[in-house]
């Protein structure tokens, strides 16, 4: 798989995205959006499939922690009105004030996204959730498939780009023109929350910016529910 071609692998995720469309209610397919290069490129595509089908427009899910960066939530309204995105944004029942932001990963990221991702399923009555994931950013990603059933709340979550690397990504924004987030431009590669999400250094990997000590629990995030 890793030596298709762009061409191949956006046939591909076609391919997942048209089996989606024509075996969930429209209204219930949601993208788990971050305003990121990845989950923009699954937008995008999803978009394209919703509007040859004659399906309507695309909706998303965005969890906003209340520590995101300001541009990447200014580059999402943006976006969102230019796309005609349905958003619906996902916010923790917290004070932000007097929390320990980051100080627990588990802990953080479940009280800030997991279960507010949880919800918002549950309010949404989404069936299925597209992500941005790639097996290449992280090792507990390389096994994950396509199709994922998952419980807490019953959905499907759709990884519908497992197989793209970040050059690809990059090359499909190219050659369509898609908007980005200006914080690539100044050195981020991975965007997460403001208080995990440094620039990663000169040759440094993909998410080398990202908090360590939340990359290494990667694998329990996801048996928690999350992506
Ligand atoms: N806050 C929020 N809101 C909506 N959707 C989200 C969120 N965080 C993660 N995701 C989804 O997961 C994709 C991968 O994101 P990350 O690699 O940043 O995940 S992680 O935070 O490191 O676990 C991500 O795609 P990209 O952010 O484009 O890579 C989304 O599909």
């Amino acid at each position: 798989m890793s030596d298709m071609t762009l061409e191949k692998k956006i046939e591909a995720t076609e391919a997942i995205l048209l089996e989606v469309a024509t075996s969930a209610a429209p209204g219930a397919v949601q993208v788990a959006w971050t305003g990121g290069k990845d989950s923009t490129v699954v937008l995008f595509i999803w978009r394209a499939v919703m509007a040859h089908g004659g399906r309507g427009s695309v909706r998303a899910i965005n969890l906003d922690t209340g520590c995101k960066f300001t541009e990447i939530i200014a580059f999402r309204d943006r976006l969102a009105v230019e796309w005609d995105v349905d958003l619906t944004i996902a916010r923790p029942n917290i004070v932000l004030k007097d929390y320990p932001l980051a100080v627990d990963p588990v802990s953080c990221c479940r009280e800030l996204k997991v279960e507010p991702l949880q919800q918002a399923i549950r309010d949404q009555a989404a069936t299925h959730l597209l992500t941005g994931i790639r097996r290449d950013e992280h090792p507990d990603r390389a096994g994950r498939k396509e199709f994922e059933v998952r419980t807490r709340p019953d959905h499907v979550m759709v990884n519908p780009i497992l197989e793209w690397t970040e050059m690809d990504i990059w090359a499909f924004h190219s050659r369509f023109n898609l908007p980005f987030c200006e914080l690539y431009e100044r050195g981020y590669r991975s965007l997460g929350c403001q208080p995990c999400t440094t620039k990663p250094g000169e040759g440094a990997e993909e998410r080398s910016g990202r908090d360590q000590a939340k990359e290494r629990v990667m694998e329990t995030l996801t048996s928690l529910g999350y992506f």
